[in-house]
């Protein structure tokens, strides 16, 4: 057997080489030729599996992505080929809390915000969004949540609508999918008439993707309403987002909010385990891929104050580093994927334990874990 596998998909010789020859290549560079006489095709967001990409795959079988995200793939064509398609769900939900967590607390800090008590506007409750919704809650902030499909779907679930959530929310964060057609498209869901809507120093984030806000209409805003803060990890036109925008925002990154070690791993697993029940080979166990975290536990001897969660979530991820490194390479040719592919070793909260030098409330455990971190009982 022949896979093609995106270079950026950690982990993929360790699980498929056993049973298949693997040719890494670099996902913007697969071509129809590379296809020829291969079996299988293993991708992450960069590479677009459509007709032109398979139109010399005589013998694939299967493709699989190490995302959440589909919009890259072209999954009727698949069907109507008779390709298996597997994504990987919920594979980096967990790093983009963290990445969420870890810009709140270093605005509540810099915008002299106490986080409790404020509202919190979460747009689309799917993998990321159920996981974001009892962090934030953990916080003690009030959350409101945006999901018209879920509503659709489950009659008891509550979806305000994205105009309550512009007007009442402090911090509005995006998790939904990029679609381009259908009542619930997203593409440019936000332009200048829902800015206009927002408080004007409300926190703006958007870790799904570029595609969902209108880059050129955030731009003009910004120029002449720069109290709103803004957080974009990801951008229209990757991998050569609008300069002019990324000095106006209050944080850039290269699209890396899901970029946690565990997240990576579990994506190119989660491929790998359908890859494998389709030819009857065992699972694969995550566990022995993960390295020890470096920061495996943290001892604490007080009760968490705000300024003690920024300095544990910091510990673990903090979201300066990557705007620095992008502001500092910002214009060098292919930056962008560059930093990407060169992501540092990044673990979830959930990788850390927290300890106790002294016994602390209940209550304080209970946030320390509502939060992500792992906590002694
Ligand atoms: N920046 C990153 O590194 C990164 C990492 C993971 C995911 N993502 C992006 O974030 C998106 C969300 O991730 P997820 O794992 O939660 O996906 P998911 O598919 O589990 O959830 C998406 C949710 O959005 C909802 N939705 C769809 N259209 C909507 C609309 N118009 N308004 C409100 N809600 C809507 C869906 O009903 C669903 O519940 C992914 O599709 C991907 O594009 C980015
Ligand atoms: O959709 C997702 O899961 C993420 O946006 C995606 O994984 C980002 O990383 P990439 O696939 O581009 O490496």
């Amino acid at each position: 057997m022949r896979i093609i596998a995106d270079e950026n998909m950690p982990y993929v010789n360790e699980l498929f080489s056993a049973h298949a020859e693997v040719i890494q290549v670099s996902g913007r560079d697969i071509t129809p030729e590379m296809l020829v006489d291969v079996d299988a095709l293993l991708v992450r967001s960069v590479t677009k599996v459509n007709e032109s990409l398979l139109a010399k795959a005589n013998r694939l079988s299967f493709v699989g992505s190490a995302t959440i995200g589909t919009d890259h793939v072209d999954q009727s064509l698949l069907k109507e080929r008779g390709i298996t398609f597997t994504n990987a769900p919920g594979c980096n939900a967990n790093a983009v809390c963290d990445y969420v967590l870890s810009c709140l607390v270093l605005f509540a800090e810099r915008n002299q915000l106490q986080i409790s008590g404020l509202t919190a506007g979460i747009v689309g409750i799917g993998n990321i969004g159920r996981r974001l919704l009892p962090r934030l809650q953990a916080l003690g902030m009030t959350v409101l949540c945006c999901d018209p499909l879920r509503a659709e779907q489950e009659p008891e679930f509550q979806s305000e609508s994205l105009h309550t959530l512009l007007t009442q929310s402090d911090v509005i964060t995006f998790h939904v999918p990029y679609t381009r057609q259908g009542k619930f498209a997203t593409e440019h869901m936000i332009g200048t008439a829902e800015l206009q809507l927002m408080k004007p120093r409300a926190i703006l984030i958007n870790a799904c993707r570029g595609e969902v806000i209108d880059n050129l209409a955030l731009k003009a805003f910004l120029m002449s309403k720069p109290e709103l803060t803004v957080v974009l990890d990801v951008w229209e036109n990757e991998p050569n987002p609008d300069e002019e925008l990324l000095a106006l925002v209050d944080i850039a990154t290269p699209h890396i909010a899901g970029y946690s070690q565990e997240g990576k791993a579990l994506g190119t697993s989660m491929v790998y385990d359908c890859w494998a029940e389709k030819n009857q080979l065992a699972l694969s166990d995550i566990n022995q891929l993960l390295p020890l975290p470096d920061l495996s536990a943290m001892s604490i001897a007080a009760e968490p104050s705000q300024e003690l969660l920024k300095q544990l979530i910091q510990a673990v991820y903090d979201v300066r580093n990557d705007d620095a490194r992008m502001r500092a390479n910002a214009g060098n040719a292919g930056y962008f994927d560059h930093m990407r592919k060169n992501y540092p070793l990044r673990r979830e909260l959930m990788s850390t334990q927290v300890n106790f030098a002294h016994p602390i409330s209940s209550n304080a455990k209970d946030l320390l874990s509502g939060i992500g971190f792992q906590v002694t009982q």
